[in-house]
């Protein structure tokens, strides 16, 4: 941590340290790139009344040091299975997967990797001090005063007044913050989150993606899945979007907001009905319109005393960046709705 912070507009897109070297999937990479993954397959077999499932379909990708990169997908898509193997917990069928140059097979390529599981599984009777010691200790971070370091670490997440207590009790959110200062206590070089804020109340995403962008400003490595780009559209460089065990497309944040139509939702509170506005709550009014009339809308507004609450985009981003894959239309987006 700590650092001088870059905004994503200054950091080069794949991070920092980029050579002209290409991947066949086109990308200027580095050498040894913080994770390679090359036409990676995974089928797992058929059980009992239950048919062989192909959760990937050859997906290649680089993420460069310092790069953050959102795994993006539906239920389903294939997100957990790719971080597993990541993570060596489990083999592909075929091809090749490597972090910073080394085979995931290899315990050594795991080495400063900081991770955390969709639902982190804690030792109850363990306090969270306990367990970011134990990660210390594992990984062999050298940080002078441990204890002083923890407590940092779980003050941060909110967890300094719990930092001795056991963690039987504790909620899954509190769960979910043991795990990640956990994984942050360890100064990682590459950091894994399975949705990382899944679990979390608002105030804890919005503390937690706060933390994040602080470490990729720090210049870590930070590979995430979620299904919801809106809670971490702010901190990545670039989503892949998985779709049934296919990397579909890579896009940069810029570039879909790029894609967006032009026309924006205006949200009022009190005040008379505007022409085409629509009642969306108990006195709340939404009016929709081109980018060319804001400010038209804006006077309208004002003159049928109206309180401008909020002006976004009309459509989300996760609408666009379906719509931008895909000719399926935007209702039919597998999306959460939570992103709406
Ligand atoms: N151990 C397993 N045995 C058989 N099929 C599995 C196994 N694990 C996952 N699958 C299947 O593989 C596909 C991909 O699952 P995966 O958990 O990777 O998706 P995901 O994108 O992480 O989904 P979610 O967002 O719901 O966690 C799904 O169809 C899932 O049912």
């Amino acid at each position: 941590m700590g650092g001088r912070k870059r905004s994503s507009r200054e950091r080069p897109q794949g991070g920092r340290q980029q050579r002209n070297d290409r991947s066949r999937t086109g990308e200027r990479v580095e050498m040894n790139p913080a994770i390679h993954i090359e036409n990676l397959r995974k089928t797992y077999p058929a059980a009992w009344r239950k048919p062989a499932k192909e959760a990937l379909r050859g997906v290649s990708l680089a993420i460069g040091e310092g790069e953050t990169f959102g795994f993006i997908g539906p239920n389903g898509a294939g997100k957990s299975t790719l971080i597993k193997i990541l993570i060596g917990t489990l083999r592909p069928t075929a091809g090749e997967a490597r972090l910073f140059g080394r085979p995931v097979s290899d315990a050594a390529a795991r080495r400063g990797l900081g991770f955390v599981p969709e639902n982190p599984s804690l030792q109850e009777f363990l306090t969270p001090y306990e367990i970011l010691l134990m990660g210390l200790r594992l990984h062999g971070a050298k940080v002078g005063d441990e204890r002083r370091h923890c407590l940092a670490w779980l003050e941060r997440f909110g967890l300094g007044a719990v930092a001795d207590s056991p963690l039987r009790g504790f909620s899954k959110g509190m769960m979910q913050r043991t795990a990640l200062a956990h994984a942050l206590a360890v100064k990682p070089r590459l950091l894994i989150l399975d949705e990382p804020l899944s679990g979390l109340d608002p105030v804890g995403r919005k503390d937690v993606v706060d933390i994040l962008d602080e470490y990729r400003g720090a210049g870590g490595a930070l590979f995430f899945s979620s299904h919801v780009l809106h809670d971490v559209e702010r901190i990545a460089d670039r989503f892949g979007l998985i779709h049934q065990g296919e990397l579909l497309t890579i896009r940069s944040p810029q570039e879909i907001a790029a894609d967006q139509t032009g026309r924006y939702v205006l949200r009022y509170r009190g005040g008379a009905l505007i022409e085409g506005s629509r009642e969306v709550r108990a006195d709340i009014r939404e009016v929709e319109g081109d980018s060319s009339d804001l400010a038209g809308m804006l006077v309208r507004i004002h003159a049928a005393g109206g309180i401008l609450q909020e002006v976004k985009p009309a459509m989300s981003l996760e609408t666009v960046f379906f719509r931008t894959i895909s000719s399926a239309p935007a209702d039919a987006s597998p999306f959460a709705r939570e992103d709406r």
